[in-house]
């Protein structure tokens, strides 16, 4: 039996270069993983996929892309079994922080280690940009450039540690739909990815924060205005920035001190009917599988 935690992400910065001929769009986004993570355990069975989940409203079949995973590696590498899959979640779903991907990214890790198929990391991610643009950040975590349409990666030095307040509010966002409301609004303002690198590496928690920017935000705000008056919440509480992360609807503060982001968090809870999540910056998922 194996336990593969599968990592939340968050943006630190979005944007969009243009519209490809294949429908996506091209990115250029700096991903960090945080540790907020679902966890899955997985053994051999003799043939087939079984799936189960601790959570209403999602699919535990084909459609769930947990077991999507499965069958994509099980059968590209020919594998003679099946695997169980045991799901359970918090990573809020169609939040805008990758938590389907890292279900699948969990997945493809775990039956690598299980099959013992020896899969490297980059072939790990050649599954998975299958099923997914998130998932090949998802595989390997940490802080990363990701362009293309998100799976083409460039490993960037750890960001400095940030405690990270979350806030989902009841609403679900399609990334489709997101995406597709950018082409008809555009942006006002786009990320300097090159300073926000700049600073990561120089560790300049200041300078991240001020640099923070993702296009999608005005599209999302401007169907869900609440997302703003979150953030302005946020940062009344001392967040050194906030921002909408991914498609959205969660919005994340960044924080230096824990006290100060479990009062942001105490706060928007009175405030909001909103999900609270108070957590860390990750590191690369290397190790995060156990075998027992
Ligand atoms: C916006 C982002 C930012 O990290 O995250 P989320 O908000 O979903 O977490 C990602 O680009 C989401 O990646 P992911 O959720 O894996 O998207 P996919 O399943 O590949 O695509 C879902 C749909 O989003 C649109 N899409 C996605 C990625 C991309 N570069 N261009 C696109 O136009 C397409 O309409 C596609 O059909
Ligand atoms: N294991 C899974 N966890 C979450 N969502 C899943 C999963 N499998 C399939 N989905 C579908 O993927 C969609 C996007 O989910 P998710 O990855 O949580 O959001 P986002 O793309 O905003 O980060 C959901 O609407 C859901 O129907």
């Amino acid at each position: 039996m194996i336990t593969v935690e599968g990592n939340a992400k968050i943006n630190l910065t979005l944007d969009i270069l243009g519209k490809r001929p294949d429908g996506y769009h091209e990115v250029a986004m700096v991903m960090q993983s945080i540790n907020l993570h679902d966890t899955l355990t997985l053994s051999k069975i003799p043939s087939g996929i079984e799936l189960t989940l601790d959570v209403p409203g999602l699919e535990a079949d084909e459609r769930n892309l947990a077991w999507r995973a499965a069958r994509l590696l099980l059968d590209g590498e020919s594998v003679k079994g099946g695997v169980r899959i045991a799901l359970t979640k918090r990573i809020p779903i169609a939040a805008g922080l990758a938590g389907g991907s890292a279900d699948a990214a969990a997945v493809l890790r775990g039956v690598n280690a299980l099959y013992e198929l020896g899969l490297t990391e980059a072939e790990l991610c050649a599954y998975g940009a299958k099923l997914g643009s998130d998932i090949p950040f998802t595989i390997v975590g940490g802080t990363m450039l990701a362009t293309g349409r998100g799976e083409v990666l460039e490993a960037l030095d750890p960001v400095p540690p940030f405690w990270v307040v979350l806030a989902k509010p009841k609403i679900s966002v399609s990334t489709a739909w997101a995406y597709k409301h950018y082409d008809e609004q555009g942006a006002e303002q786009h990320p300097d990815n090159a300073a926000i690198i700049q600073a990561i590496a120089k560790r300049d928690r200041a300078g991240i924060a001020s640099l923070l920017c993702n296009v999608l935000e005005r599209v999302t705000i401007k169907q869900y205005p609440v997302i703003a008056q979150y953030k302005e919440w946020m940062m009344e509480k001392g967040a050194l920035a906030s921002m909408m992360s991914g498609s959205g609807p969660t919005v994340f503060g960044l924080f230096s001190a824990e006290e100060e982001a479990r009062r942001a968090a105490a706060f928007l809870e009175e405030q909001t009917d909103a999900e609270l999540f108070v957590c860390q910056t990750a590191g690369a998922n290397c190790d995060t599988i156990h075998k027992r």
